[in-house]
């Protein structure tokens, strides 16, 4: 008889990119095994403490945080913080004894899935982006398998364990169009405006803030509502906008299948989760990647989608230039706006969950 009390413990932190896919993970578990326990592992004080409970998963803290590119003091504290989180990541499994570990990138999943990996519990990793994170690039070596959601990854990892699924999208974002009457009421929006959603990433972008601030007035003239999502950071900042002009500012949404719902017009950075959340979602697109991150992975997210011409990209060194033309011949040709998200809905992955749980499972079932 298959044990239905199974123990499983998921790490994935420091951002929303690696946060959602594991919670995402770990509620199709819950689905198929109801009576089945979980621990979340995370890096103390990043916003995973704060998402994970909220989702209904108990969560640790381990003491981690990256090495920073640049040469920095900063660096001085890492080789001490990556010696106390694995002798924390080991108590931990001692004491909750997983029958599977899984990581979804960022740096509490290192220590966990090291250890783990190393005490021969079965394990599976998920790698959200084109270019893989470090993490997850030196825990390939030790992990049974690799979900992955681009092609060409084996550059990066064992080729045997790599299997193409996609990134787990919360079930609730799953089916929004019956949600579009329930959301404008929600943002309590007008009728006859277009409702422009602008997405900075789970932290906020701080180019995008700056280029929403300057054109409020221009977006004024298009006929445009909008709702701002501008990260914690930088909210002290931009608050002062929050219900003038048609604007509505937020730190962070945390009914993301309503904030889809309402849009007409999308504005977004490309990070993995994002991408293919927008996917599923099927509207007009503009990213604004993110120049900032590993080999500009965040301009090769958007590229993978811009290239089916499913959606518009502007690069950030552009925006002064490019913004106003191609925001305004958009909203003026609702053609093209039908066009670019029908073609985007037809990238979306929508089995992306069901299909690593069901690896997840094939482990559970082998051990
Ligand atoms: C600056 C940076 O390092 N970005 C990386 C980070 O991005 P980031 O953390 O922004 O990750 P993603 O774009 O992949 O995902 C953001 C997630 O947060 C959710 N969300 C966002 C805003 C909000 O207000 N509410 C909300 O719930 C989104 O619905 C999505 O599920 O991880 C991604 C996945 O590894 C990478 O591709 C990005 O390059």
């Amino acid at each position: 008889m298959v044990n239905q009390k199974y123990r499983i413990i998921l790490s994935g932190g420091g951002t929303g990119g690696h946060i959602y896919p594991a919670i995402a993970i770990a509620n199709e578990l819950k689905s198929r095994f109801p009576d089945a326990e979980f621990l979340f592992v995370g890096a103390k004080d990043r916003m995973e403490m704060e998402k994970v409970p909220q989702a209904g998963y108990d969560i640790k803290g381990l003491w981690i945080s990256g090495i920073q590119r640049k040469l920095t003091l900063r660096n001085l504290a890492f080789p001490f913080k990556l010696i106390s989180s694995i002798w924390k990541a080991r108590s931990i499994i001692r004491s909750f004894k997983p029958d599977v570990a899984i990581g979804t990138g960022g740096f509490a999943s290192g220590p966990l899935l090291y250890v783990a990996a190393s005490k021969r519990i079965p394990s599976l990793i998920q790698e959200q982006n084109s270019y893989p994170g470090i993490t997850n690039k030196l825990l390939s070596k030790k992990t049974q398998k690799i979900c992955v959601a681009y092609d060409g990854l084996e550059r990066f990892f064992p080729k045997e364990k790599i299997i193409k699924t996609g990134n787990p999208v919360r079930q609730d974002l799953l089916d929004i169009d019956s949600k579009a009457v329930d959301a404008k009421n929600f943002f309590n929006l007008k009728h006859g405006k277009y409702t422009l959603l602008v997405l900075g990433g789970s932290l906020g972008a701080r180019r995008i803030n700056e280029l929403i601030e300057e054109e409020l007035d221009f977006l004024d003239t298009q006929n445009v509502q909008v709702i701002w999502q501008c990260g914690k950071l930088y909210y002290q900042q931009y608050k002062i906008y929050n219900n003038t002009n048609n604007v509505q500012v937020y730190e962070f949404l945390n009914n993301m299948d309503f904030a889809y719902a309402a849009a007409d017009i999308i504005i977004s950075r490309a990070g993995a989760s994002s991408v293919s959340e927008l996917c599923i979602v099927g509207k007009p697109v503009i990213f604004i990647p993110s120049p900032n991150v590993a080999e500009n992975h965040q301009t090769k997210n958007a590229m993978a989608i811009v290239d089916n011409d499913a959606a518009m990209i502007i690069k950030e060194a552009d925006l002064d230039v490019d913004f106003k033309n191609k925001f305004s011949q958009l909203i003026a040709s609702t053609e093209k706006q039908k066009e670019l998200g029908t073609n985007i809905k037809k990238m979306a992955l929508v089995n992306a969950t069901t299909e690593i749980v069901d690896e997840v499972e094939k482990l559970l079932k082998k051990k």
